[in-house]
């Protein structure tokens, strides 16, 4: 680990100063495409105009012998497209691959001004991140690139649960983590066959009612996900990075996507991926607080004055700690509505309803 006072040299002679924090930019949705289909590529633009962040991913899902189409394809994009507010992301291979070295050598050089965030699969400790750090550093600083590419790490294998808290303070160009439930139930050797979500098996059942342990019992199904998200939360707020929802598989179930999406938000997460343009609009719903949520908060912020004190509102008490979840409510969705003008008009709509 380096100390201190180093953390935050450039890694490199020439490379960007690292950032001390990590901005707040919108990212609700995280829209992953494949650089190399020409359907998914001719739609980037209109999707930039609808996502916080677009994504060329160049990992799973794209067969081993599109890889080059895929890298080859998101140049081509990256240059021709205007992201406007939106971010761009890639998601390279996995560091153990044999394609990840040709991703980062192609893209920075090529690219690195346009790129906002790299996604990194399957880091296991902060070595994984350490090693691309320095790389990039190099790379930027022979690229003559003056702003540092940010480094988000996906959740995925045991071992990466067991070291999320390093993960997440092992750079200063860590911006994030991404829950990857697909792998990570692999990695563990889970008994499911699905990409995020529940699964009915996993369940709490009240206790029987008499001899027959059949029949009056009632059954809850449970959050499969709800400690690695927990965990992954915490580990991003105690190094001031920002936690996600990763993906959710069944494209059709839109219900059990938004449930799935609103565990997260509620939880502390400020993102979900959309693998297709329908789950767009749910991320949008779900991770943009609630117009009613974000008056109420505005009201508690303003009786409690000073922030300091108790007091009663509609027969709740409210106090510091309230007031700082009102915050946190607040300042999201003012973060949010600077760059949405649809959102920033239902927070005004409801501020004059309640006014
Ligand atoms: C576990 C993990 O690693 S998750 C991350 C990796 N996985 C991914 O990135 C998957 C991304 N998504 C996809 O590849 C696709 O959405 C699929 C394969 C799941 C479904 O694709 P399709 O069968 O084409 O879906 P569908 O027929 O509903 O598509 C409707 C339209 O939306 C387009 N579309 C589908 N997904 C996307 C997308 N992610 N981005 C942009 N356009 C898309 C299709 O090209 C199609 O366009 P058209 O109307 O011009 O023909
Ligand atoms: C997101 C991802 O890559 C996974 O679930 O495996
Ligand atoms: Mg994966």
């Amino acid at each position: 680990m380096r100390s201190a006072k180093d953390f935050f040299r450039p890694l490199a002679v020439g490379a960007p100063e690292p950032v001390r924090e990590i901005p707040f930019r919108p990212s609700r949705m995280i829209h992953f495409f494949d650089p190399g289909n020409p359907k998914m590529a001719a739609k980037v633009g209109d999707l930039a105009a609808q996502c916080d962040v677009v994504l060329g991913n160049l990992e799973d899902a794209i067969r081993a012998d599109r890889k080059q189409e895929a890298r080859d394809g998101l140049v081509r994009i990256a240059r021709a497209t205007d992201f406007g507010d939106a971010q761009l992301w890639t998601r390279i291979n996995s560091l153990d691959s044999p394609w990840v070295l040709d991703d980062l050598l192609t893209l920075v050089p090529e690219i690195g001004d346009k790129l906002d965030v790299i996604m990194v699969p399957k880091v296991e400790g902060a070595a994984d991140i350490h090693y691309v750090d320095r790389l990039l550093a190099q790379l930027e600083a022979r690229a003559g690139l003056t702003r540092p590419i940010l480094v988000h790490a996906l959740l995925e294998t045991a071992a990466g649960v067991a070291n999320v808290e390093e993960i997440a303070l092992a750079s200063p160009r860590m911006q994030g983590i991404s829950l990857g439930p697909a792998d990570l139930a692999a990695s563990r050797r889970m008994k499911t066959t699905r990409v995020g979500g529940g699964h009915p098996g996993y369940l709490v059942r009240t206790d029987p009612v008499g001899e027959d342990f059949t029949v009056g019992r009632y059954t809850y199904q449970q959050d499969l996900w709800h400690y690695t998200v927990a965990r992954m939360v915490d580990a991003c707020a105690t190094a001031g990075i920002l936690p996600y929802y990763g993906p959710f598989g069944d494209i059709a179930d839109v219900v059990a996507c938004e449930d799935q999406f609103r565990n997260a938000f509620l939880l502390g997460c400020v993102g979900a991926w959309s693998l297709h343009p329908k789950q767009i609009a749910i991320a949008k719903k779900v991770f943009s607080p609630d117009p009613a949520e974000v008056a109420w908060a505005r009201r508690v912020i303003a009786e409690m004055g000073d922030g300091t004190g108790a007091v009663m509102i509609d027969g709740k008490m409210q106090d510091d700690a309230t007031v700082k979840q009102c915050r946190v409510v607040v300042s999201l969705a003012d973060a949010l509505a600077a760059r949405d003008p649809e959102l920033a008009r239902a927070y005004a709509a409801e501020e004059n309803t309640d006014a």
